[in-house]
């Protein structure tokens, strides 16, 4: 029995409206082959080894329109000597502007935004462009490290260790004007900022997470309080004043080295599988994931190809799941059935 009148009418815009929202859902990737903020090499073959593992077929298969926009090609700068101790500072400084311009771009179409690294210096670029679209993000940080040295406390002159330290308010009068990065601002606030997984964090970085503050679970917080009350606290911290989008920086080595062996600072005792995939559960649930970052899969550290494929298809999960692939399985809602078969009559289901 077809369904007239008006109640069929406001339930017929109803679905037009679902539908048109589910269709705006849209997933923009988009690949950083990069390498210098840090010293290994084969971290720039990341994207290549996520997308291999299948990562635009899962997320198709998750009912989002997928635009890949490939890799961006960064220019190579003959002259970039070290500024103090920082290594390639014009290097890094113009990737993660153009990166900075494409996040941007993708977040200000409407796009939830995935980046794939790369080392993590590229998060400078990524989560300040998407903050250029949307001031009020938060930012959490799963690592095993806290990438909060300023060029004076750095142990290595690695700016992958540093991507944090442009991002905070807090640091400004602490961070010297490094070449290559006039363009940057930064722009988040410490408290708008959580970090999850950490348990190697240098000196000079412990004590600006403590006299700034920043809410923070090593592995031994989360030993102590178990995933789910960790990422209560986390989502509580961030989003009880208001609602807002949330950027997720995923440093693949805040796994256990077991699970995720091709990255260049592996550290024991990180996350189980089921520890990181619920985290990234409990961020899709909120439906405030506006972009993601998943950094450091490095391939050419993997003991054998094995290692390698277990690396990037953990990778292409953490991504999957953070955008709503579910363990518990799922099925089209009867709105959505209704919507492709264009026959309210479903309804009556
Ligand atoms: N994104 C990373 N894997 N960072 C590792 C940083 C290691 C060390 N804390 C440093 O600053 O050099
Ligand atoms: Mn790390
Ligand atoms: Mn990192």
């Amino acid at each position: 029995m077809a369904l007239r009148g008006p109640v069929s009418r406001l339930i017929r815009t109803q679905l037009r409206h679902r539908c048109q929202q589910n269709r705006a859902q849209s997933v923009a990737v988009l690949g950083a082959p990069f390498c210098k903020g840090q010293k290994r090499r084969g971290v720039e073959l990341g994207p290549k080894v996520i997308r291999d593992a299948g990562l635009i077929d899962r997320l198709s298969a998750l009912d989002y329109s997928v635009h890949d926009f490939g890799d961006l090609s960064f220019q190579h700068l003959e002259q970039d000597e070290p500024y103090m101790d920082v290594k390639f500072p014009r290097s890094v400084g113009s990737a993660n502007n153009m990166l900075f311009s494409a996040a941007s771009r993708a977040v200000g179409a409407g796009h939830t935004f995935v980046m794939l690294g790369g080392d993590h210096s590229l998060a400078i670029g990524s989560v300040s462009g998407h903050a250029q679209q949307s001031p009020d993000l938060c930012l959490i940080w799963v690592d095993a490290h806290a990438d909060i040295n300023t060029p004076m406390t750095s142990p290595s002159g690695n700016l992958h260790g540093q991507p944090v330290a442009f991002m905070l308010k807090e640091l400004q009068d602490k961070m010297p004007d490094i070449p290559g990065f006039s363009w940057t601002k930064p722009f988040l606030s410490s408290r708008d900022l959580v970090y999850i997984g950490l348990r190697d964090v240098d000196p000079g970085e412990h004590h600006i997470l403590k006299s700034l503050g920043i809410q923070y679970f090593s592995m031994r917080d989360i030993d102590r309080l178990g995933i789910q009350r960790v990422m209560e606290v986390t989502l509580d911290h961030l989003l009880s004043r208001k609602q807002r989008p949330i950027h997720l920086s995923f440093d693949i080595d805040a796994f256990d080295p077991s699970l995720a062996p091709a990255t260049g600072t592996a550290v024991n005792g990180g996350l189980t599988y089921r520890e990181g995939i619920y985290l990234t559960e409990e961020i899709h649930n909120t439906g405030l994931l506006s972009a993601m970052d998943l950094v450091e899969v490095n391939p050419l550290l993997g003991a054998n190809q094995e290692a390698v494929e277990a690396t990037a298809s953990l990778a292409v999960d953490v991504i999957a799941s953070s955008l709503g692939q579910t363990r518990e399985g799922a099925h089209a809602s009867i709105e959505q059935m209704s919507a492709v078969k264009n026959d309210t009559e479903q309804l009556c289901l």
